[in-house]
This record gives C-alpha cells, sequence and structure tokens, in this order.
C-alpha cells in the first residue's frame, strides 16, 4: 500500500490551538483546516464587536496557515460555518462573501449549542493544495 505523507501545519502569525489540534493538517494534497475563531493572534482575545468581526478575523486567520501551506483562499473547497446564534446567518454571509466572491466553496452552515470561549462563529475548512484549475 502506498505511504500517504502527512505534514503538521504551524503557522506562527495565526492563534495557537486552545486545544489538542492541529491548525491544520495536510494529508498528501488535501489540507484539512481545524475550526477558527476570531481570536486576535497576538492576545488570544476574540475580537469584539460580534459575528461580523469574528467571521473577518477567523477568516483572516484562515488566510494566515492557507499562506503557510503555500495556498490561498481558491484552494477551498468545503467549508463548515459554525454559529451560536443562527440570526446571524446573514451577518456571516455578508463578511463571508468577501473572501469567497467567486468559485464559492461547498459549505454547510448550523447554529451549535455553543463554541468554544464564547466564540460566536468558527469556521472550518478543507483546501486541496495545488495549482487549481477550473473545469466546465
Ligand atoms: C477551536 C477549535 N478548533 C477546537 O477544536 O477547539
Amino acid at each position: 500500500m502506498a505511504n500517504i505523507v502527512r505534514k503538521i501545519v504551524n503557522a506562527a502569525t495565526a492563534p495557537k490551538a486552545v486545544g489538542p489540534y492541529s491548525q491544520a493538517i495536510i494529508a498528501d494534497n488535501t489540507m484539512y483546516m481545524s475550526g477558527m475563531i476570531g481570536f486576535i493572534p497576538s492576545t488570544m482575545e476574540i475580537i469584539p464587536g460580534g459575528a461580523g468581526p469574528e467571521t473577518d478575523q477567523a477568516l483572516k486567520n484562515m488566510g494566515e496557515v492557507l499562506k503557510e501551506a503555500g495556498a490561498t483562499y481558491n484552494n477551498i473547497v468545503k467549508t463548515t460555518v459554525l454559529l451560536a446564534d443562527i440570526s446571524d446567518y446573514a451577518t456571516v454571509n455578508e463578511v463571508y462573501s468577501k473572501y469567497f466572491s467567486e468559485n464559492k466553496p461547498a459549505r454547510a452552515a448550523y447554529q451549535v449549542a455553543a463554541l468554544p470561549k464564547g466564540a460566536k462563529v468558527e469556521i472550518e475548512a478543507i483546501a486541496i493544495l495545488g495549482n487549481i484549475v477550473d473545469g466546465k
């Protein structure tokens, strides 16, 4: 059976893990990104202002992890958005759309009972590494 190469991604410019997980794991050319929260990396505090700023910060943090892996938002094929309050759905979508204006990844969005550290938003993603070519 062929070996599968696994790499742990550790971006110094992204928030460190707040639990027993890695920021991201690459298995062959697929990167599995842990749930990103709107932590300000330098303070590890959640950015104030609610779901909009948290979404923006979480996606900025995701961008740092992507960069560490030599990728961009365009490499993301699937996300999961977890909301503490589904009434934030429209606000989150507005911010999210700025990061994924074209080639929108597949996505699921859920309200959950609670998120770690009192976050209002958490976003996880799967990215395919390499040169992405759009088919017909
Ligand atoms: C924040 C997060 N990703 C976790 O698993 O706790």
